[in-house]
């Protein structure tokens, strides 16, 4: 089974020459969009691509870098191609993705009252795998990101490891790798200052090589290439190039 990986973006939610940490997962009859931030629509744009031909996007948490180009995304397909995109979040985002960021730029009265009114809304619950394709399957695990704000890091076919953004876990980082068979992990990575709500640099450079070696950095300030060939064993993911897993 083989999976691809292309990021629309590996920037930070600030960062302009790398627009914003989404991605697409595809197989050879399936294509997943991971998070749709604002950057998400010209992204696709740019690469030529379709949100038609993508197959479901999923929500990692209630972020503008992750969520802001959902509503672009919606319109898009309902008034180009009169379809619904698959939105597959964790159960506890549905409520708020709607409550506190949808409803406020797509409510219309008596056409649009809730998020199932412009997405196909697949709830998630973290923790079981959900097969999506016959070759992609998909496991949530909830990890810290912003305190009170619910966030969801993906394994992806019981190998991969794709972080929400994420407050440094070396155990668990270590557990995967060590007991749970991990053997790819692609990590948000903040190149400067202290690592308040996301992983530092310095902070991966402490784990052990064998995990290390492991690493793909991705959501990234502009600042990145002063830091190319300062990482160790550990690459810089790239936007728009094709990565087999
Ligand atoms: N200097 C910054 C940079 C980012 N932010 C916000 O904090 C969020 C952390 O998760 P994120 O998805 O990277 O998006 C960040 C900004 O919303 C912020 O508040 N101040
Ligand atoms: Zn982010
Ligand atoms: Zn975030």
């Amino acid at each position: 089974m083989s999976i691809s990986l292309q990021m629309l973006g590996t920037g930070n939610a600030l960062a302009k020459n790398y627009f914003n940490n989404n991605g697409l997962l595809l197989d050879k009859n399936y294509t997943l969009m991971i998070d749709c931030g604002v950057t998400a629509p010209l992204a696709m744009h740019e690469l030529n691509r379709s949100f038609r031909d993508v197959n479901a996007t999923l929500i990692t948490h209630i972020h503008a870098d992750h969520v802001g180009g959902l509503e672009e995304q919606a319109l898009t397909l309902k008034h180009k191609y009169n379809r619904k995109m698959t939105l597959l979040l964790p159960e506890a985002l549905v409520e708020p993705l709607w409550d506190h960021t949808l409803m406020g730029g797509m409510y219309q009265q008596g056409v649009v009252s809730s998020l199932e009114d412009i997405f196909e809304v697949r709830p998630l619950s973290p923790g079981v795998p959900h097969r999506l394709s016959e070759d992609l399957v998909l496991e949530l695990l909830q990890t810290p990101h912003v305190p009170g704000k619910d966030s969801y890091s993906l394994i992806v076919n019981g190998d991969i490891f794709y972080s929400a953004d994420i407050i440094f876990q070396p155990d668990l980082l270590i557990d995967l790798v060590r007991e749970q068979g991990i053997r790819r992990i692609l990590h948000d990575c903040q190149l400067t200052g202290t690592g308040h709500v996301h992983t530092t640099l310095e902070e991966l450079l402490s784990l052990p090589e064998d995990v290390r070696k492991l690493i793909y950095l991705m959501h990234y300030g502009d600042e990145k290439p002063d830091y190319v060939g300062h990482t160790r064993e550990m690459e810089f993911l790239e936007q728009h190039v094709m990565y087999t897993l």
